[in-house]
């Protein structure tokens, strides 16, 4: 096996009012949601890819196909748990995580702690191997209107 992997994710929910909007697993107030078959929650999402990606075991869409009832209104976390138990299956133990979450609004620098330290929970590994970085999209495009949050992660796998 190869000393180490690294994996990417990239997620896109749009904002609904009427929705309550999840993050890394925590409850942000805002007026708005995110949409989708699931909690929508996008930074799980990402992540979830991310380190099914290093693991070369595909996709959240082939292991939690959104055609599938038994996903519809999921708590992303319980799908993290899930893909991290398949990953470590194929022999591989997770290092870290460094994440971004794309939002014009709300401003999440005050929850950024409460997420690293619900995503560690849910990795199961140090909260100090968990990042989370929240920007602006400068009020350019679909994201600027905040129409939409968009998330990105990076992770890396070593051998069990
Ligand atoms: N939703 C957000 C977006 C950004 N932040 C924090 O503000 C800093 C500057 O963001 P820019 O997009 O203007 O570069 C960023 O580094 C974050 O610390 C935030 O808390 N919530
Ligand atoms: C999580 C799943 C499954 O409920 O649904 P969504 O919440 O729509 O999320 P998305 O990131 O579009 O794709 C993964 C899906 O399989």
């Amino acid at each position: 096996m190869t000393p180490f992997r690294i994996g990417q994710g990239y997620d896109v929910h749009r904002l609904v009012e009427g929705r309550p909007l999840m993050l890394g697993g925590v409850h942000i107030p805002h007026d708005k949601g995110l949409l989708g078959h699931s909690d929508a929650d996008a930074l799980l999402h990402a992540i979830t890819d991310a380190v099914l990606g290093a693991a070369a075991l595909g996709d959240i869409g082939r292991h939690f196909p959104d055609t599938d009832a038994a996903f519809k209104g999921a708590d992303s976390g319980v799908l993290l748990q899930e893909a991290m138990r398949r990953v470590r299956a194929a022999g591989w133990q997770l290092v870290n995580v460094d994440s971004t979450i794309i939002a014009q609004a709300p401003k999440l620098a005050p929850h950024i702690d409460t997420i690293r330290a619900r995503i560690a929970a849910l990795l199961d590994i140090d909260v100090a191997c968990v990042n989370v970085k929240g920007k602006t999209n400068e009020k350019l495009g679909y994201l600027g209107r905040a129409e939409a949050i968009e998330t990105q992660a990076v992770c890396l796998l070593v051998p069990q």
